[in-house]
């Protein structure tokens, strides 16, 4: 167990036993601490008591920056590197190679530029892999769907280009993490992909890899006839790659361009909030692997900016996400409305951590034959991740979150909000207790956003207050812990939000605030905890005997659909009798998770009812439009 997970056991925020009930074991603040035995219902405390309250921890608080005041951290830029191509001063060809006369030619080795994207060892601005690295190879992997390829084993030329096989060294990734070990064969043997993997087991490498390796061995396709004279100035990317936040596209813009150093393959990336007319000469230096958030690609593409008629590969990372409501229609568009290659030419690629079954039934109109990869139990949280759930009413949550924080380590802290409105109302309360704190949610506008995750990265602020906008594909060295301040109401977003910690085989913790107004994911939770085998908090056991007796016969009690979203829905007969589900393929198939065949029944495996937890409802708000990011 990591240093800060053993700080948090012994921490006295809460003991966890039986809280619910209002009683003697749900949190305390610190100033009634000693004086138990008087009543303690919901309403004793005055918010002003907590809120105005001076607490000891602050004032010698040399780790937490002294007095440093909120604005200077918002100051400068750091080391963020959104919204600009290339390296500074160079010039636009630096590291970027040629296609000639059917031949590769990689551009010249540039050293500055290397550092600048491959950092080194020991530089903490770029992620390590961590100590649980090599139990990557431990998680059960089941691919199903049929003639699904070997996997690889290793990183070696063939399969993979040479130049990118130097650009994954350079990177220092000795060695591919499953869903790459699966996803580079797949996607070679021309198939489509729907792949679910834990957060921070390199999804991003397992969509780059496949269609870099390609791309550099085959050249850019020709630009067609009639579009070569076209009046306006187009962009012909061979792959596009679609993420649902501005953030998390310039992160795989960033990751592409490490792995096309020296290569033909010009990376570019588009989002909204930024200035399109940049964007859009960005574009005109060329650009064949295209990041993008949808709104702003719609955009362009509406403006005659960008053709999709070459494209090989559609990537939609985070796609349970894109295909949810908020992104739905903008997809179909893209796909269907404008100039892409039909389903049959082309290959689609669907990345996330999590795959609702609605998501996937929903899927289906993307894909053609596809293969169902699962590196674990589809959702499953990481084993990486030390998980507490502690019984905080609302009224009590600042005191507790500052608990917390006292006890943080030096790494970045996360914390998760539902609203824009108390990310900032709770930023200026820790700005206010002169904590190094900044905020991400969608009404800051793109240079606010930049500026605090930049801060952040850069640990000048250590901890980031934010919404979902945060909670998906963001890869930040050394966030240590992850806190839910506000639970989401859908148990797939809380997977996402842990999973900012415990990355790339490193280990973190998370902390989520749990009271009665969350009873609808305690089921969830608890199947969680347990499958991840964390400690299940008895009072969630409780609520939900609790919750169980209530929803009894009706509808509306649990949302989930959870114990049914758990593999491919093809094998639970979700295929209207079409003849999927050929081959399985188990990596190492102990762990339960291939064998039993119960999915989706009812009486889950930490039931004790064996009843129907109630899947009636709808995936809760996992629809929700952009607007409460
Ligand atoms: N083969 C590898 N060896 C070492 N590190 C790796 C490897 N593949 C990826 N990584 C690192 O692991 C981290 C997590 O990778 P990535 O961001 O692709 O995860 P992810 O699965 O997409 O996560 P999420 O679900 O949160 O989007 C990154 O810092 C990446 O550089």
């Amino acid at each position: 167990m990591s240093d800060l997970a053993n700080k948090m056991e012994n921490l006295s925020v809460n003991d966890n036993k039986g809280a619910q009930n209002g009683g003697d074991s749900s949190y305390v603040p610190p100033h009634m601490r000693g004086k138990r035995g008087g009543s303690r219902g919901g309403s004793t405390f005055a918010n002003n008591d907590r809120d105005s309250g001076s607490y000891s921890y602050f004032s010698g608080g040399n780790k937490r920056g002294g007095s440093r005041n909120g604005s200077s951290f918002f100051g400068g830029r750091g080391g963020g590197s959104f919204g600009g191509r290339g390296g500074g001063g160079g010039g636009a060809t630096r590291g970027v190679g040629r296609w000639s006369g059917g031949k590769h030619v990689p551009a010249p080795v540039d050293e500055a530029l290397e550092l600048q994207l491959f950092g080194t060892a020991d530089d903490s601005n770029f992620q390590s892999s961590g100590i649980n690295f090599d139990h990557y190879d431990d998680i059960p992997v089941e691919a199903s769907g049929n003639e699904v390829p070997e996997p690889i084993s290793e990183f070696t030329s063939p399969p993979l280009d040479s130049l990118l096989l130097d650009n994954i060294m350079k990177a220092r990734f000795t060695k591919p993490t499953p869903v790459q070990k699966y996803s580079v064969p797949i996607i070679a043997a021309k198939r489509d992909l729907m792949a679910c993997a834990q957060t921070g087991s390199g999804k991003t490498g397992g969509f780059l890899f496949p269609v870099l390796s390609e791309s550099f061995a085959n050249g850019p396709a020709p630009v067609p006839e009639q579009m070569a004279n076209s009046y306006i100035k187009k962009a012909f990317p061979t792959a596009v790659v679609l993420a649902p936040t501005r953030e998390l596209a310039t992160q795989i813009y960033d990751e592409a361009k490490k792995f096309t150093y020296r290569s033909w393959v010009r990376p570019g990336v588009v989002y909204g909030g930024a200035d399109i007319g940049s964007q859009i000469r960005e574009l005109n230096r060329g650009c064949d692997l295209l990041v993008a958030t949808p709104g702003r690609l719609s955009d362009l593409l509406e403006r005659g900016r960008i053709s999709l008629c070459n494209i090989k590969y559609l990537v939609l990372d985070e796609a349970d996400r894109m295909l949810d409501m908020g992104f739905e229609p903008q997809i179909r568009h893209i796909v269907d409305g404008c100039d892409m290659p039909s389903v049959d030419n082309r290959q689609t690629l669907m990345f996330s951590a999590t795959f609702p079954m609605d998501i996937q039934h929903l899927a289906r109109d993307f894909l053609k034959d596809y293969v169902f990869l699962s590196v674990g139990r589809v959702g499953s949280t990481s084993e990486n991740i030390t998980q507490h759930v502690l019984y905080v009413e609302d009224m009590d949550k600042k005191s507790a979150l500052l608990d917390l924080l006292a006890a943080s380590d030096d790494g970045l802290t996360l914390i998760f909000v539902e609203t824009k409105r108390m990310a900032d109302a709770l930023t200026d309360f820790l700005i206010m207790q002169n904590l190094r704190a900044t905020a991400i949610h969608g009404d800051r506008s793109q240079v606010e956003r930049e500026r605090a995750l930049a801060a952040f990265r850069s640990g000048r602020a250590n901890l980031l207050v934010a919404t979902a906008v945060a909670a998906r594909g963001l890869d930040i060295p050394n966030v240590t812990h992850v806190i839910n301040y506000d639970l989401p109401s859908d148990i797939d977003d809380y997977v996402h939000r842990i999973g900012r910690t415990g990355r790339a085989g490193n280990t973190g913790v998370a902390t989520a605030f749990f009271n009665r107004g969350n009873k609808n994911v305690v089921k969830e939770m608890i199947e969680l905890l347990s499958e991840a085998k964390q400690e299940v908090p008895e009072f969630l056991n409780q609520l939900a005997r609790e919750s169980y007796g209530s929803s009894r016969g009706g509808r509306g009690g649990f949302s989930s659909n959870r114990s049914s979203s758990t593999r491919d829905y093809r094998r639970m007969g979700g295929n209207g009798g079409a003849s999927y589900g050929g081959s399985s393929r188990g990596g190492s198939s102990s762990g339960g998770y291939n064998k039993g065949g119960s999915w989706g029944s009812s009486g889950s495996s930490w039931g004790n009812s064996g009843s129907s937890w109630g899947n009636s409802g709808s995936t809760g708000n996992s629809s929700a439009s952009n607007s409460w990011w």
